[in-house]
């Protein structure tokens, strides 16, 4: 546990002054950050603890440490990307722990790539494919900024046609056409191994769980988490009126070994 930390110079620290104001910053002496709230001097941070507050022209800033929920939110993100609720969900549904090996597609902007990563830790591996370099390379300078990038494989690869690995302890597939690669995913699994997929659409849904059920999966099922954000205030707290309304569906299953049980058509 780390208690009373000081911020260095050169340290990547979060600046938080409200939830739509919030900055990653790496702190060099002499420079500052300047708000519509006011400005901050990095030397007046160089030397407190992480958790402290600056007193702005309008209001106040806290100085955080930069865990990955916060950088998550500054990254470049040039696909469509997994939201924190359903990754969270995903993971707790595949069963993976740290030291785990992982394959995941695509990898698209590398979110999950990123969760994955930072959840198995140092001895685990993320085998993460992509049909296109373009996608990869900017996932990959994702995962640099974080210093996870040792952790992850990065392949290009149809995983619709191919996967390399075996014995892998989970699969997780957000792509359009999950279905397409379920017969690939059994063969790289271990017995019992999990398979993660995510669809935006419900069509894509029936045809996702009825491929798990076709290809050797058991404990198949389909959800979908609805997160619902509210406005606090005074006599009128209630859910807010806008924000993300839709993110997509989660399919999960186990491997079974085929011909030991019955499988459902
Ligand atoms: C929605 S993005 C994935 C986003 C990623 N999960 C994230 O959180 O950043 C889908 C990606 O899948 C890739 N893709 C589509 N079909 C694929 C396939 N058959 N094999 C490998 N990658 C594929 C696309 O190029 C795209 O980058």
């Amino acid at each position: 546990m780390l208690v009373n930390v000081t911020i260095k110079e050169g340290d990547l620290v979060v600046v938080w002054i409200d939830p739509k104001r919030v900055y990653l910053v790496r702190l060099e002496r002499g420079r500052r950050l300047d708000t519509d709230k006011g400005f901050i001097l990095f030397d007046d941070i160089i030397g407190k603890e992480y958790g402290v507050s600056i007193k702005l022209i309008k209001g106040n800033a806290y100085i955080m440490y930069p865990t990955i929920d916060y950088i998550y939110n500054g990254l470049h993100r040039p696909s469509q990307v997994l939201y924190p609720k359903d990754i969270g969900y995903m993971i707790f549904k595949s069963g993976i722990k740290p030291g785990d090996v992982v394959v995941e597609a695509g990898t698209g902007s590398g979110f999950l790539t990123i969760i994955l990563s930072n959840f198995l830790g140092e001895n685990g591996r993320v085998i993460t494919y992509d049909l296109r370099e373009d996608m990869q390379e900017r996932a990959r300078k994702n995962l640099e900024t974080l210093g996870l990038s040792k952790r992850v494989t990065f392949k290009i690869g149809d995983v619709r046609n191919r996967i390399d690995e075996t014995g892998v302890d989970s699969i997780f597939l957000d792509m359009p056409d999950p279905w397409l690669a379920t017969a690939n995913a059994y063969e790289a699994l271990k017995p019992s191994g999990s398979l993660i997929v995510f669809v935006p659409t419900v069509n894509q849904v029936e045809k996702a769980f009825t491929s798990l059920r076709k290809n050797g999966f058991v404990d198949v099922e389909a959800v979908e988490l609805l997160v619902r954000e509210y406005q606090i205030k005074d006599g009128a707290t209630r859910p807010k009126s806008i924000g993300v309304m839709h993110t997509g569906y989660i399919i999960s299953g186990r491997k079974s070994i085929k011909g030991s049980s019955e499988i459902v058509e």
